[in-house]
C-alpha cells in the first residue's frame, strides 16, 4: 500500500449506533428544491430536456441574471408539516434536502452569502421549517450540499494560476464556515451528501475534502459523510489510491444500480443509491412527458434490489415553485407508502442475505430471518430457492404467518410454493433457516 495522508480514515463498516440507524433506514427520499422550480425546465421560451436543475447550465445563463429568480421565491403553498406527513405516510425514515445546489440559492439564511431565502419575497428558514417537521415524524433529516457554487466569484474548475489558487482558497473557507453554519444552526442532521466535488479544482485540494470530514464529525459525533465528498492526496475520489473507500458509505449509484451477480463486492461495503422517477429530472420540470416515467412498481423494484445488495435507497422529489408536489409524486408516495405499510419488515433494518439471486425476485435478511420479495412469479407457481452449503429452509410462510409449503428438491434446493391466491402485486415469503455447517451431506455430486 501506498502511503497516503488524505486517504480512508477507516478500513471497513462503522458499527456504532449512528451508522446502524443509517444503515436500517433504508430507504429515503431526496428533496431537490431551489430556484430551478420556477422556470422548471424553460428559459425564453425554450423547453430544455437536460436536468432542470442544470438549467442555467443549458441555457447559458449568466449568474446574475439567474439568481434574479429569487425575486420570485414565495411558494405560498409550502407547507412542512405537510410534506413531513407526505413522507410519513410514504414509509421513508429519512429525508436528503438540498442546502445548496449548484445554483448557490441557500434555502437557509446563511450570513455567508447574499443568494438566500432571507433575501426572497419568502424569507423565513424553508431548512429550519422542515428539519423541525421531519424530526418532529420521527423522520432523520440529512443535508445534500453541491461544493460547486455557481453563484460566487471565487469558485474555480481547476487552479491554473496563483491567481485562481488564491481565489479558490478563499472558496474553500467561504465553503468551510457555511458548512459551520449548518452544524451550529441544525445539530440534529445525521448526514452531510456532498456533491459537486468533481472538478479538477477539489481534486487537487484532497486535503480539504479530508479536513471537511474531520471538522463535521467533531462538531456532530456520529453524523455519517458520503464518499463522493472525497478525494486522496492524488486526487483519486471515492476510493483512494490503496483501493479503500473514503467516507462511510459510497454514494456513485446515482441513476444506476449495482449488477445483482456481477458487483456482489458492493455487499462488503456500506453503500446508498439515488433515483429519479423521470430519466434524469432532480428539480422540478414542467414537462415530464420528454422522457420515460418510471412506475411506482418500477421505484419499488429498485428500492428492493438496493436493499437486497446491502444499500440504502433515496427516491427524488422535485417541489413546485408553489411549494405543493405534482400529482405523479403524490400518487408515487402513496403506493410505496401502502406498499410498505404492509411488507416493509423486509426493508428496514434489513440486509443482504448471501444467496444466490433467482428469477422471481430478491432475498433480504434481518437476522435469521431470510425474505423472498416476489416480483415475477413463475408459471410453474414453484419458487426455486438455492442455499449456501449448511443452510436448510425449514418453513416458508407469509407475512400473516400461512405456512404456503416448501419442499427440498436437491441438495441445498427447495421449491417454495406460491400461494394459492396469486397476490395482486409484489408479495413476501418469509423463510424459516437452519445454518449448520456440519449439517452431512445426503446427497452427492454427480461423477462426471
Ligand atoms: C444528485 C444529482 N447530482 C447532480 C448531477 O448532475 N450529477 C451528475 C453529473 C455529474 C457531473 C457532471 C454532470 C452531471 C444532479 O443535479 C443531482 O443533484
Amino acid at each position: 500500500e501506498i502511503s497516503l495522508k488524505y486517504g480512508a480514515d477507516r478500513l471497513g463498516k462503522r458499527h456504532d449506533d449512528s451508522m446502524r440507524k443509517f444503515r436500517d433506514n433504508r430507504l429515503g427520499a431526496f428533496i431537490h428544491w431551489g430556484l430551478y422550480a420556477i422556470p422548471g425546465g424553460e428559459w425564453n421560451g425554450k423547453v430544455y430536456n437536460g436536468a432542470a436543475e442544470w438549467l442555467k447550465s443549458w441555457a447559458k445563463v449568466p449568474a446574475d441574471e439567474w439568481l434574479k429568480l429569487m425575486d420570485q421565491w414565495n411558494p405560498e403553498k409550502f407547507n412542512a408539516k405537510a410534506w413531513a406527513k407526505m413522507a410519513k405516510k410514504m414509509g421513508v425514515k429519512y429525508v436528503k434536502i438540498t442546502t445548496k445546489h449548484h445554483e448557490g440559492f441557500c434555502l437557509w439564511p446563511s450570513k455567508y452569502s447574499q443568494y438566500t431565502v432571507a433575501q426572497t419575497p419568502y424569507k423565513k428558514d424553508i431548512l429550519g421549517e422542515l428539519i423541525k417537521a421531519y424530526n418532529d415524524e420521527g423522520i432523520d433529516v440529512h443535508f445534500y450540499f453541491s461544493v460547486m457554487d455557481w453563484s460566487h466569484p471565487d469558485y474555480r474548475y481547476d487552479i491554473k494560476s496563483k491567481e485562481d489558487e488564491a481565489a479558490f482558497n478563499r472558496f474553500l473557507e467561504f465553503t468551510d464556515n457555511q458548512l459551520k453554519e449548518l452544524a451550529t444552526r441544525y445539530p440534529t442532521v445525521k448526514d452531510f451528501w456532498f456533491d459537486g466535488t468533481w472538478d479538477a479544482s477539489i481534486k487537487k485540494n484532497g486535503w480539504w475534502t479530508a479536513h471537511v470530514e474531520q471538522m463535521l464529525k467533531d462538531m456532530l459525533p456520529g453524523v455519517t459523510i458520503n464518499s463522493r465528498l472525497r478525494a486522496d492526496d492524488y486526487g483519486k475520489r471515492h476510493f483512494d489510491s490503496n483501493g479503500h473507500l473514503m467516507g462511510d458509505y459510497e454514494s456513485g449509484y446515482e441513476r444506476r444500480l449495482p449488477d445483482p451477480v456481477k458487483d456482489v463486492k458492493v455487499t462488503r461495503w456500506d453503500w446508498e443509491a439515488c433515483m429519479t422517477v423521470p430519466e434524469n429530472q432532480w428539480g422540478y420540470h414542467k414537462d415530464w412527458s420528454i422522457s420515460y416515467v418510471k412506475t411506482p412498481l418500477e421505484v419499488l423494484e429498485r428500492i428492493v434490489h438496493a436493499v437486497s445488495m446491502g444499500g440504502n435507497m433515496v427516491v427524488n422529489f422535485g417541489p413546485q415553485a408553489d411549494g405543493d408536489f405534482r400529482h405523479e409524486e403524490k400518487e408515487l408516495a402513496d403506493a410505496i407508502g401502502k406498499w410498505m405499510q404492509e411488507y416493509g419488515e423486509c426493508i428496514y433494518g434489513c440486509d443482504y442475505a448471501g444467496w444466490d439471486k433467482q428469477s422471481w425476485g430478491y432475498y433480504t435478511r434481518k437476522g435469521k430471518d431470510v425474505y423472498m420479495v416476489v416480483f415475477n412469479p413463475p408459471y410453474s407457481k414453484l419458487l426455486v430457492v438455492k442455499t449456501p452449503k449448511g443452510t436448510k429452509v425449514t418453513k416458508a410462510v407469509l407475512l400473516d404467518g400461512k405456512d404456503i409449503g416448501v419442499k427440498e428438491t436437491a441438495r441445498n434446493e427447495y421449491n417454495v410454493n406460491m400461494p394459492a391466491k396469486a397476490p395482486a402485486g409484489p408479495f413476501v415469503i418469509k423463510l424459516q433457516i437452519e445454518e449448520d455447517a456440519s449439517v452431512t451431506d445426503k446427497y452427492r455430486d454427480a461423477l462426471t
